[in-house]
């Protein structure tokens, strides 16, 4: 038996467009976001793959993303489950920072550390700080060990796996097809994960906002393609280069 599990990084956001780190700031869709969301539910249609069951972030980038792809593909009505172990990797003290002056401040060598690296995450972002969702009323079931204050993308792998077990992998396993929206580096983990990727090497793996990218898995749930489609090739490559290139003059 194979199962299909759709990744669909959300649209651009507020602060994806000015260039800002997010992480766990819960910013808006854009004009463009939403936009580039209403085009990945037309790809879901077009293309025959219709969800039964959508699992999103608790943030509202990923939440909307997923609401007007599934509304455009008339899949509105679906099965919703909600994590923050699907959340964007937090940032620390990188959060609201603009990401061209973060570069130009620290180096090249410092900012792709902060972005890339596996296992190296940003200075700690202190509870009451300004862009802090320590105390953020979504959270308030988490004990403080569990409400991160800045993570690595292996942190991210860490949290992120028990949710994609005990959660997705038993959607797919009765055969459902599966809609994950998320956001860029928990999609990375998650790929990360399916594709078997080393650390070292998913440095080089940038994720474009609203191009659902489609995972057929075989019943060891592993990639049947590895790296899976993306529903509009050509798109997603130059969407990719982009996120790539984010940080430089
Ligand atoms: O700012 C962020 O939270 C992420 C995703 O937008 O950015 P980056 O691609 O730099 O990890």
């Amino acid at each position: 038996m194979t199962s299909k599990l759709i990744l669909l990084r959300h649209g651009e956001s507020e602060w994806n467009a000015k260039n800002l780190f997010t992480g766990w700031v819960d910013v808006n869709l854009n004009d463009k976001g939403r936009a580039e969301a209403e085009r990945g539910g037309q790809l879901l249609q077009s293309n025959d793959l219709l969800p039964d069951v959508v699992h999103t972030s608790l943030l509202k980038r990923a939440i909307n993303t997923a609401n007007i792809a599934l509304v455009t593909a008339d899949r509105g009505w679906i099965e919703t489950k909600r994590s923050w172990r699907l959340n964007e990797r937090h940032y620390g003290a990188l959060q609201g920072l603009d990401k061209s002056a973060t570069r130009e401040k620290y180096g090249d060598e410092q900012f792709m550390i902060w972005r890339r690296s596996y296992d190296t995450p940003p200075p700690a972002l202190e509870p009451d700080a300004e862009y802090s969702q320590f105390n953020d009323p979504r959270y308030a079931s988490l004990p403080p060990e569990l409400r991160p204050q800045t993570e690595c993308l292996a942190d991210v792998v860490v949290r992120m796996l028990p949710y994609y077990y005990d959660e997705i992998v038993p959607d797919l396993a009765t055969g459902k097809t599966v809609l994950v929206a998320a956001h860029g580096n928990s999609i990375r983990a998650l790929v990360k994960h399916l594709d078997g990727i080393s650390d070292a090497d998913i440095a080089g793996l940038n994720i474009p906002t609203g191009i659902p990218l489609l995972y057929e898995l075989d019943d060891a749930y592993r990639p049947i393609t590895p790296g899976g489609q993306y529903l509009d090739p050509d798109a997603a490559a130059e969407a990719i280069q982009a996120v790539a290139n984010q940080g430089k003059k």
